[in-house]
């Protein structure tokens, strides 16, 4: 359904003294998804996880330069194919709750998303699931709480029969059962054949549902791992910034990982993690490593068997 290859993002910006500072924010990014497929796309603040699906949508700001290709449906996603398919086949529910449209009525925004079917009863169906009652269809949206805005912006991506959905961080603010609610529903929409790709740095979340999970830091897919390789001590994971993730969780030893991701402005000439890398040497700083297939996995690390 979704297929991204060699996708870079850089912005061009000055600095105080106006001289020119160029910042990759994304470098060659890989990765895919099929029909009935849920992707975890996971990575801590920063790594480019919206730039991400801000690319898919078409809705980077303008100042991006963006190379590589995204194909949907195996044929290229043009800047007119983005604006003909946002909201439609490709449906993203936004990070921020203020991408609600403020003048309207939320019950109306989750209508008016809808396609297929009736619209009055869709939303109802979607509000019944997270017991809103009717009297919150009425409301706009400065009348909601945070844990409110969230489930109209799920909502309104969930009725619109989009074929994929991109939902960048839709659980902060949600109780655990709305949370659950949340992410059952994505799981519903890939039975019923959605490609989904579901945006998160909560790793734990992300393993509830996802078939395989994309590992991204300092703007670069480290690792496409299945679901079943998050097991154990990690000895299955492929790369040591996913292994570190992994036995930092609290049931896998809680083992911290010392220093921060690099910034796109500073980025290492080598391998991104290289800096934190208990196995880096003289060639991985050296070098960024190509992205190879590992045990039926993707990793980019020289290191890896
Ligand atoms: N318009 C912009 N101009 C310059 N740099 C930008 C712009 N938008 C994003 N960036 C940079 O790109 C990097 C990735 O940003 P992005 O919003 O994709 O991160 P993220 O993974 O979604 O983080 P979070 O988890 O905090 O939402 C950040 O370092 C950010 O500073
Ligand atoms: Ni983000």
């Amino acid at each position: 359904m979704l297929e991204v290859s060699e996708l870079s993002i850089s912005f061009h910006r000055l600095d105080r003294h106006y001289r020119p500072i160029h910042t990759v924010a994304i470098h060659k990014l890989e990765l895919s998804i099929e029909a009935g497929e849920i992707l975890a796309v996971v990575g801590s603040s920063g790594s480019g996880k919206s730039l991400l699906a801000h690319a898919i949508l078409g809705i980077l700001p303008r100042n991006a330069q963006v190379t590589g290709t995204i194909n949907f449906k195996g044929e290229k996603l043009t800047a007119d194919r983005q604006q003909s398919l946002r909201g439609k086949d490709i449906a993203l529910i936004p990070q921020s709750v203020q991408y609600l449209d403020p003048l309207m009525r939320v019950g109306d925004q989750v209508k008016q998303a809808v396609r297929r079917g009736d619209p009055a009863v869709l939303q109802q169906k979607a509000f019944n699931k997270y017991k809103l009652s009717d009297f919150v269809a009425k409301l706009f949206p400065f009348q909601l709480s945070g844990g409110m805005a969230r489930k109209i912006l799920v909502s309104t991506a969930t009725v619109s029969g989009a074929q994929l959905l991109i939902a960048d961080e839709p659980t902060p603010g949600l109780d655990p059962s709305s949370m659950r609610e949340t992410l059952g529903r994505f799981k519903q929409l890939a039975e019923e054949g959605c490609a989904v790709m579901l945006i998160t740095h909560d790793i734990e979340a992300a393993l509830t549902i996802a078939d395989r999970i994309a590992v991204l830091y300092a703007g670069t897919v480290v690792e496409i791992a299945s679901r079943s390789d998050f097991t154990g001590d990690g000895e299955r994971l492929r790369h040591p910034y996913t292994q570190a993730l992994w036995r930092a969780l609290p049931g896998n030893g809680f083992v911290p990982l010392p220093g921060a991701q690099p910034l796109p402005d500073a980025l290492p000439t080598g391998c991104v993690f290289a800096p934190r890398c208990a196995l880096a040497t003289s060639e991985c700083e050296q070098f960024p490593p190509e992205s190879r297939t590992v045990r039926s996995g993707r990793v980019r690390c020289i290191h890896s068997a």
